[in-house]
């Protein structure tokens, strides 16, 4: 199987034990694993995966991955058959059999300790786009690039504006006012129901820059008690010592998948019509538009045909203008990240 690309399509099939080279006889397959256990992965750290067996924050264990699983990869948030020793106790150590087909996927994009874009968080439904109505000021750019990702990925963007007792939202709501997005709009001395209704018991990631007030909405969100989770991982409140994205559970049974050392998101792989995509509308007339059209308009894309969405009435102006806003975002170039933490 050709792995970079393909991952996404990951079955059974593709961890059969290949057949030998040359003209020895093709290994028999593995067994089945009829009694292997479905699990999420919420923590990864060197070479160990935690996993929560049945989504249940309760019934963690450790794995690591099989060798027939080869150097398929195994990345927060996705779901897992476990066999061997499930039991999870201090010493127990289970194994990764297999890796369902994700439903979503959250790539961090190449640096330069990686050149690849990795999948760091696997069938998330959600992406919070947290960022601060000011103190750090709000950054539409950055914004624009995380939408892209979650389009492009198959995540439902939210946007969580923050610290609204410094700022009025109206602004900012504004400019994404045509996009039809979840919003959230928080602050510290405020439950955030409204997020956690949001949320409710599936699987969210969280992206922001340094400041905006992601910990302070975590520790509202996650009962101490339930941060025990992180430290079985590995990473948890010290995560000055890892980069690893880790899902901290929540008491409504749904998740919420911090990460930290993301800088910016993989947008290199995405085509414009992944983009396209997540805006109905527009999807029957792109595909009138000469091939490799990148729907930007005139001048760089003069015959693009999403115009004509507009000239009928179906799509406002302001519509078409936003996804525009959106394709350009992706090649343009990314001075928005935010500095690790
Ligand atoms: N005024 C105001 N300040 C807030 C609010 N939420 C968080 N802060 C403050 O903003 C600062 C940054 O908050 P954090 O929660 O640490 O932000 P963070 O996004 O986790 O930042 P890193 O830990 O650097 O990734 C802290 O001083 C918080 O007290 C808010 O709603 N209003
Ligand atoms: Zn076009």
């Amino acid at each position: 199987m050709s792995r970079r690309g393909d991952w996404s399509r990951l079955d059974e099939t593709d961890v059969r034990v290949r057949p030998g080279r040359g003209t020895r006889p093709r290994s028999k397959r593995r067994p089945e694993h009829a009694d292997a256990l479905s699990a999420m992965v919420v923590g990864k750290d060197r070479g160990r995966w935690t996993c929560a067996v049945d989504g249940d924050k309760d019934r963690l264990l450790v794995a690591m991955r099989a060798r027939e699983l080869g150097r398929t990869p195994v990345v927060i948030g996705d779901r897992v058959d476990v066999v061997g020793d499930t039991s999870g106790g201090p010493d127990a150590l289970a194994r990764i059999v297999r890796v369902a087909e994700r439903t979503s996927v959250l790539r961090r994009t190449a640096d330069d300790t990686d050149p690849f874009e990795r999948v760091v968080v696997a069938n998330a439904a959600r992406l919070l786009i947290v960022c601060a109505l000011a103190d750090p000021p709000p950054r539409t750019g950055f914004i624009d690039r995380c939408l892209v990702a979650a389009f492009a990925g198959g995540l439902q963007p939210t946007l969580c504006l923050t610290k609204a007792d410094l700022a009025d939202p109206a602004e900012l709501l504004g400019k994404y006012a045509e996009l039809d997005l979840p919003v959230v709009i928080t602050r510290r001395d405020e439950e955030p129901a409204e997020l956690r209704a949001l949320i409710g018991d599936e699987v969210s990631a969280m992206v922001g820059h340094s400041g905006v007030g992601k910990s302070t909405l975590v520790n509202r969100l996650v009962p101490s008690a339930f941060r025990a989770v992180g430290v079985v991982s590995g990473v948890g409140k010290g995560r000055h010592t890892s980069t690893s994205a880790v899902a901290l559970p929540l008491p409504g049974g749904g998740w919420i998948v911090d990460t930290p050392g993301i800088r910016s998101f993989g947008l290199a792989h995405i085509e414009p019509n992944d983009i396209v995509s997540a805006f109905e509308e527009f999807v029957e007339a792109a595909e009138e538009c000469p091939s490799g059209c990148g729907h930007l308009g005139p001048p760089a894309d003069p015959d693009c045909a999403l115009d004509t969405v507009v000239a009928d009435g179906t799509a406002t102006p302001g519509r078409l203008a936003s996804l525009r806003r959106l394709l350009g975002s992706k090649a343009g170039v990314d001075d928005t990240a935010p500095a690790a933490d």
